[in-house]
């Protein structure tokens, strides 16, 4: 793993480069296959990128768009991973809709609908039971308990180690999200982390030892490159010397 850290300034020099980031990532994930790519992440935090992004002159035909995480509500509900990035960037550019693969949340059992996500990502990528696909990104965010996508502390979700997808658990919803292993199979993993409320969380994750059921963004050691962008607000505790 190639762990790399940036703090920055404000919160727009960091979608600022989280921006030239992921485009450096599809350029090389571009380079060298036929497509890229990339699974989002909700919250907050990444829509100033994601609307950034639909500014871009890219070969969006090439471009695959997957969910790391989602809530367990319809597509069209004000708290959808996915409503957020469509009206955000997807709805705003020529991509091709059989390259944009939402979670799904229609069956009323997210375990059904975990096991379906995980067959259509399987497909996709042509990858068999026991093989997990290698994403070219994945973007994550990290929330002020310390999890992210939906892995949340002390939950079962964080012990899934021989599946794509599962279901998170949020205080008793569930959620639909990758596993550990799915994400740390990826060729780059950039988390996108602000404001100062992050700040105990990162002390954490970033804590020379501290258990990861209790701040699971620890769990997350991907094989390619791990990127923390944060923006000095969140970072500001992070000495250079100690990360
Ligand atoms: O619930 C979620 O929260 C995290 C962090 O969100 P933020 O609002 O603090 O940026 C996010 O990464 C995850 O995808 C989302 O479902």
């Amino acid at each position: 793993m190639k762990k790399l850290v940036e703090i920055l300034p404000d919160k727009q020099a960091l979608i600022d480069r989280s921006l030239a980031l992921v485009l450096e990532k599809i350029d090389n994930a571009l380079a060298e296959r036929e497509f890229c790519t990339i699974a989002l992440s909700g919250g907050s935090t990444p829509k100033p990128l994601y609307e950034a992004l639909a500014e871009q002159p890219l070969p969006w035909e090439k471009i695959h768009v997957f969910w790391g995480d989602e809530r367990y509500v319809s597509p069209d509900h004000p708290d959808s991973n996915q409503r957020m990035a469509r009206l955000a960037w997807l709805d705003r550019v020529p991509l091709p809709p059989e390259n944009i693969h939402p979670a799904p949340t229609d069956s009323q059992d997210p375990a059904l609908d975990a096991s379906r996500y995980e067959e259509e990502i399987r497909q996709w990528f042509g990858v068999p039971a026991h093989s997990l696909p290698v994403f070219d990104i994945v973007l994550l965010g990290m929330g002020d308990d310390g999890h992210t996508a939906s892995l949340f502390p002390r939950t079962e979700a964080l012990t899934v180690s021989d599946r794509c997808i599962t279901v998170g658990d949020k205080d008793g919803q569930p959620r639909i999200t990758f596993t550990a292993p799915l994400i740390d199979r990826s060729r780059a993993v950039i988390f996108v982390v602000a404001g100062e409320s992050k700040r105990p969380a990162l002390r954490q994750v970033f804590a020379p030892s501290a258990d990861p059921m209790e701040y699971p963004s620890r769990l997350i050691q991907p094989e390619g490159e791990l990127w923390w962008l944060l923006d000095r607000a969140a970072g500001e505790e992070l000495q250079p010397a100690r990360i």
